[in-house]
């Protein structure tokens, strides 16, 4: 069906999702990184980027959070830019654990492949195939590269965040060590294990992390910086890959409920894609028994369904002004 909704309708809901979600104060901040801990419970930002470039912000919009793994995302975009959406299927795999992020179990059931990019085994495993190989500098740049193209500005690296991070990723360096036993890292497993730390210490907006999530919706153009970021063929397996394990075991419940693709990352970053429509972005620190925030997908599930939009929905959606 034909469904026309206006900018200023969006706004709207925009907002009074906000104020409906501002005040609530359920979950917990991520406290197995140390520096997460002591972030202020209280912020709370939510921004939408349009296909036309125009973006919505309410509330901490320039706050810079832990990217933490929503830059698996950003990271899988940069693989399948490097290898193609074959080989990235062939060497990491799109399928879901429904196990929690960091599952060891899920490797040792799965031994053919680490199912996916965007838990943690499979995205050390990306950071390991990140070209070129066996130069971590330079795969350094590509990483840090792509998320600015994506985001239409650069990340910055929060140091503190980085060094408690590495003090304490005991479980990453198993996953990183028992992949590579299955031949599933493709570069030394310290620096592929290293890369991924770092990446997750990026300091982010969240009004970066909706241009990131615009990007993804508008087929691999930037709507702010009109830059072709990556092939327009790419966009549906990313977003395939978003909404089969975005939120780990609470995937299903969140695409049945609120209907939009969406990835968590514990610094309480949520980027979520409508294609063709908008992109979707919400930070706040306290986090459900998964990891994903839990004002993040309160108040993108209430815009969702107040504006009744959704991927399954099969509407024809026209935004107008
Ligand atoms: N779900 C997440 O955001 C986890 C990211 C975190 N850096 C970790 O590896 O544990």
């Amino acid at each position: 069906m034909e469904k026309k909704i206006s900018i200023s309708q969006i706004k709207e809901v925009a907002q009074e999702a906000y104020n409906e979600v501002k005040g609530s104060t359920g979950g917990k901040n991520a406290d197995y990184i140390p520096y997460l801990a002591n972030i202020d419970t209280k912020l709370f930002g939510l921004s939408i980027c349009l296909m036309n470039g125009q973006t919505i912000n309410i509330g901490d919009t320039d706050y810079r959070f832990g990217i933490e793994s929503v830059s698996k995302v950003h990271t899988a975009i940069l693989i399948l830019r490097q290898y193609g959406a074959q080989k990235v299927l062939d060497m990491i795999g799109a399928d879901a654990t429904g196990l929690p992020f960091n599952s060891i179990i899920a490797i040792l059931l799965e031994n053919d492949h680490p199912s996916t990019p965007l838990v943690n085994a499979g995205a050390i495993s990306a950071c390991s195939m990140v070209q070129p190989v066996g130069n971590s500098d330079k795969k350094w740049d590509a990483i840090v590269q792509n998320i600015t193209e994506l985001c239409g500005s650069a990340p910055q690296l929060i140091d503190e965040l980085y060094k408690s991070e590495t003090a304490t990723n005991f479980n990453n360096r198993s996953i990183a060590w028992l992949l590579k036993n299955y031949n599933r890292i493709y570069d030394d497993p310290d620096m592929a294990l290293d890369l991924y730390t770092r990446q997750c210490s990026l300091g982010i907006t969240a009004q970066q992390l909706g241009i990131a999530a615009g990007t993804i919706a508008n087929n691999g153009v930037n709507p702010v910086t009109k830059q072709t970021v990556f092939e327009a063929s790419l966009a549906p397996k990313i977003t395939s890959m978003i909404s089969t394990v975005g939120f780990y075991e609470h995937s299903g419940d969140w695409m049945y409920t609120a209907g939009i693709p969406a990835k968590s990352g514990v610094g309480g970053g949520v980027m979520a894609v409508l294609p063709g429509v908008m992109g979707v972005s919400a930070f706040a620190p306290p986090l459900d028994e998964a990891g994903n925030s839990v004002k993040a997908q309160s108040a993108i599930k209430f815009i969702m369904n107040k504006l009744g939009l959704g991927v399954f929905n099969g509407d024809n959606v026209t935004i107008t002004e």
